[in-house]
Order: C-alpha cells, then sequence, then structure tokens
C-alpha cells in the first residue's frame, strides 16, 4: 500500500480550491493507495505537517500550493528519499512551471500517478533552504507590498509592482563576494536563482537550470527611474542584460554583508523574510530533492 500525503494552502491562489479524499481517490485507487489529507492553517505550518507525515511513514507528500507552500513542504524533504509531488494552484508558481508541471489539476495529479521522478538541486540561504529564487531591494519590496494587499492574483502582484516602482528609493550598501571577486555594490535588486521562471512566467534569469549545480545571479545597481522602466521591459522580454548596467553571474557559493545595517530585507520563494544576519552565505546543494514530473 502507497502512503500518499496531500498538504494543501487553503489562501493559494485564488483561494477556491479544495481536496477531498473522494475526489483524489479517482485518480489513486484505494485498492493501492492510502490517501491523507492536511489543510495548512498559517504561515509556516506546512513545514509541521510535513514533518509529521514524514513520521508517519508517507512513500509521497504532494505540495497543493504556490511557491511558498512548495518551499515549506520542500525543506524538509531535501536530502531525503520521499519524493516531493506538486499541484501548483498558487498565484506565481514559478517552479511548477520551470518543471513542466500542469496547471491543470487532472494533468498534475496524472504526473504524481506516473511516479517518475527527478533530482533538482536546492539553493540554501544560510540555515534555510530555497528552491526558486531569492531577492533583495526591489524585489523584496514588491513582495512586501504584494502581501500586504492581502490578495494572491496577478492584477495584485502588477499593482504591487507599481507601488514599489513608485515609492522604492532605498540606499543600502552590501559587499558581494563571488568567487574571486569582491564588489561594494549599492543595489537596486539582487536576485539569485536556482530556476528559470520567477512566477507568472516571468524570468529574470531565463538560463538558469534546476540541474546545472550553479545559482544564477543578477545584479542591478542603483538606477534612474526611466532605466528602471526599461528594465521592466526587459524583463518581459527575458532580456535583463539588454540593460547595460546588469551583471550576470553562475555560482555555487557567494557571500553578502550589509556595510551599514544589521539585516536583510529579503524575498525568499515569493515570500518576504528579514534575516538578522550583517553577512548571508548563499549555496547550493546539487541534486537533493527528489520531485515527481
Ligand atoms: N491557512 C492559511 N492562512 C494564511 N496563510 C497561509 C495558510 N496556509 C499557508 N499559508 C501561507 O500562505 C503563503 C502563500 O502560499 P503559496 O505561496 O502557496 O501561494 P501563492 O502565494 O498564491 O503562490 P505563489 O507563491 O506561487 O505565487 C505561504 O507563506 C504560506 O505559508
Amino acid at each position: 500500500m502507497i502512503q500518499i500525503h496531500f498538504i494543501f494552502n487553503p489562501i493559494a491562489g485564488s483561494g477556491h480550491h479544495s481536496f477531498s479524499e473522494c475526489y483524489l481517490q479517482d485518480y489513486f485507487e484505494p485498492e493501492n493507495y492510502n490517501i491523507n489529507i492536511k489543510s495548512s492553517g498559517y504561515k509556516g505550518h506546512a513545514i509541521k505537517l510535513a514533518e509529521e507525515s514524514i513520521r508517519q511513514k508517507a512513500d509521497i507528500i504532494v505540495a497543493c500550493g504556490g511557491d511558498g507552500t512548495i518551499n515549506e513542504v520542500a525543506s524538509t524533504l531535501v536530502g531525503t528519499t520521499i519524493p516531493l509531488g506538486i499541484v501548483p494552484i498558487g498565484s506565481g508558481n514559478g517552479l511548477a512551471s520551470n518543471l513542466n508541471i500542469p496547471k491543470s489539476i487532472k494533468k498534475a495529479l496524472f504526473v504524481i500517478k506516473n511516479n517518475q521522478s527527478t533530482k533538482i538541486d536546492v539553493g540554501c540561504l544560510n540555515q534555510r533552504y530555497f528552491f526558486s529564487n531569492i531577492g533583495f531591494g526591489f524585489t523584496a519590496s514588491v513582495i512586501g507590498n504584494y502581501e500586504a494587499s492581502q490578495k494572491r492574483t496577478l492584477p495584485h502582484y502588477v499593482q504591487a509592482c507599481f507601488k514599489s516602482f513608485r515609492d522604492y528609493n532605498r540606499k543600502e550598501e552590501v559587499v558581494i563576494s563571488i568567487d574571486d571577486t569582491i564588489k561594494l555594490v549599492n543595489p537596486f535588486l539582487i536576485f539569485i536563482s536556482n530556476s528559470n521562471v520567477m512566477g507568472y512566467s516571468m524570468s529574470l534569469t531565463p538560463k538558469a537550470s534546476l540541474k546545472d549545480g550553479l545559482l544564477d545571479v543578477i545584479i542591478v545597481p542603483r538606477i534612474s527611474r526611466l532605466k528602471m522602466a526599461f528594465f521592466g521591459f526587459c524583463m518581459l522580454l527575458k532580456r535583463p542584460e539588454l540593460l547595460k548596467e546588469v551583471k550576470c553571474y553562475q555560482t555555487d557559493r557567494l557571500t553578502l554583508t550589509q556595510k551599514n545595517r544589521s539585516f536583510f530585507e529579503s524575498q525568499i520563494d515569493g515570500e518576504l523574510s528579514k534575516i538578522k544576519e550583517f553577512t548571508i552565505t548563499v549555496s547550493l546543494k546539487k541534486d537533493s530533492l527528489n520531485v515527481l514530473v
């Protein structure tokens, strides 16, 4: 008997999805599968639910939600042999897009049933994991405004971008050490990605791969509002390098040190996070998560 656990975020995306045992039994027949459905009740709850599923000897754990839910569930599975299934019912669904997991729930369930897994790299920010991307500066500001809107839809994401475009004016100096290069930057944004999709099919790192053992890094220094608007346009074209100030790197490790503050305002897989450290190390664990694709 296969123990399959579904961890479902009821507020992900439109917030209109629900999963019943009866519905899932159409895909996972009761003769072969024991279905366990858990609903997360608050931010971070999916971590506890997934840890409980591991103790309950789940054979497959499925994250039903967006990149935030995937982050919570997958973080407990790094380094284990338990495969992660994904039903992408979030708003951005960056990781699922990179993995070509269909947005149709029915098709995503068939992918899980098919039981083909692949190993992907996992990003580490100090002690935390990320699977899609992390960002500082403007990208964290956008996520802050997006979360404040309390709605997880594309129009609210676009509104959050415009609000940050209008208001964002932070001055911070960060020392970045990548491979043998050390530089002091006053960034508009720093974006570090394992995946080639940010969410909503947009990308700042179209060449990133979940399997290449490398993180793709984009650093944009402080620029004028006109250039910010041009950069937004380049992002829609998936050609961020068209702005000449953009610096792109590929590496498996970098460190960021704040010059004047004792914390980093960041987004981790699309969730706002304040990191109370002067220095952070970002690295990669190669092939450390099994995902059903
Ligand atoms: N019952 C709940 N009430 C409030 N927040 C929740 C609840 N369950 C989970 N969360 C939180 O909701 C946040 C958003 O979830 P998730 O990322 O899955 O959806 P999304 O933002 O719509 O999708 P995406 O990240 O792909 O855009 C996560 O931080 C998660 O911890």
